[in-house]
């Protein structure tokens, strides 16, 4: 196998590394990615330098409510972190690639292990409003379908052509994540397998009842491709959907989801995500 080059192929992401070197000391070995109506965490942290995205060179901006769209570098009980508050999706006109831009820049900086959170609609009819689902596996229609921030040449600075995805959601900070939960009094805690769709159409019963059958237990519209390009560059990736809206694969009864609903959910049990992720992050 050819040797791997001391630098990325794209000057885009040196370029962006450098801007935030220029204005930052902190090297956290620990990334965290917040998904709707989920930056608080971010608010919490404590010694903070935070950055508009818009400010960062390449970086995306966020289109969507509820994703603030700030880089948050802080400290966590002492404990270097940096934070996306706010993500990038497909729907919004992005390439998987972009939406997979600040992962590859977390690697850069030297993030190990990376946190993600998610607003997922409920496929498992035993889940309830605001659990906590530990994603333990994926379904990445995407990738299904020729999306994926791996397409084209690939750089070997990242990591091999081909790439494994088994334990991608490690089982090691799953289980400590359970330990974590227990010990804090969180009894709201599923694992299950989330699926990711482009989006920005919530899903038909049709697509639902596929989903089923496919034992997916939660639907969502992003995560996946930052795992994607995360496993790709060698970082422990760890996920958590809170569930904001219970789906309904079923003609019988006309049911309504809108990001209305999924942000007041999000909001709702913002504290109580913080607390989980903050005594799971502890541990790390
Ligand atoms: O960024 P996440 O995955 O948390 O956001 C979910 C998926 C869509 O962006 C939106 C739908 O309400 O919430
Ligand atoms: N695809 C999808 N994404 C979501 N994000 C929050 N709820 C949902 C949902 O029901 N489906």
């Amino acid at each position: 196998m050819a040797a791997r080059p001391q630098h990325p192929a794209d000057p885009k992401y040196y370029e962006a590394l450098n801007w935030i070197k220029e204005r930052v000391s902190s090297r956290p070995k620990i990334g965290v990615v917040c998904g709707s109506g989920l930056g608080k965490f971010a608010d919490t942290l404590e010694d903070v330098t935070s950055f508009d995205y818009k400010d960062i060179p390449h970086f995306p901006v966020s289109t969507v409510e509820g994703h603030k769209g700030c880089l948050v570098f802080g400290k966590l009980n002492g404990k270097e972190l940096v934070c996306m508050q706010g993500r990038f999706h497909l729907y919004e006109g992005y390439e998987a690639s972009a939406c997979a831009f600040p992962i590859r820049l977390f690697k850069l900086l030297g993030v190990e292990k990376l946190a993600l959170t998610n607003a997922a609609g409920g496929l498992n009819q035993n889940y309830k409003l605001g659990d906590f689902m530990l994603v333990k596996d994926h379904l990445n229609l995407p990738a299904l379908m020729g999306l994926s921030p791996t397409l084209g040449v690939n750089d070997l600075y990242w990591g091999p052509r081909f790439i494994n995805m088994h334990n991608c959601y490690d089982q090691e900070l799953r289980d400590l994540a359970k330990k974590v939960a227990a010990e804090i009094g969180e009894e709201k805690i599923q694992e299950g397998v989330y699926q990711c769709q482009v989006g920005p159409c919530y899903e038909t019963v049709a697509e639902q009842k596929l989903a089923q059958a496919a034992g997916v237990d939660a639907l969502g519209m992003s995560t996946v491709y930052e795992v994607v390009a995360a496993r790709h560059c060698d970082i422990k990736c760890f996920a958590i959907s809170m569930i904001t809206n219970i789906c309904n694969p079923s003609y019988d009864v006309v049911t309504e989801v809108n990001h209305e609903e999924v942000i007041e959910c999000a909001t709702t049990r913002g504290d109580a995500m913080v607390k989980l992720i903050s005594a799971i992050l502890d541990k790390w």
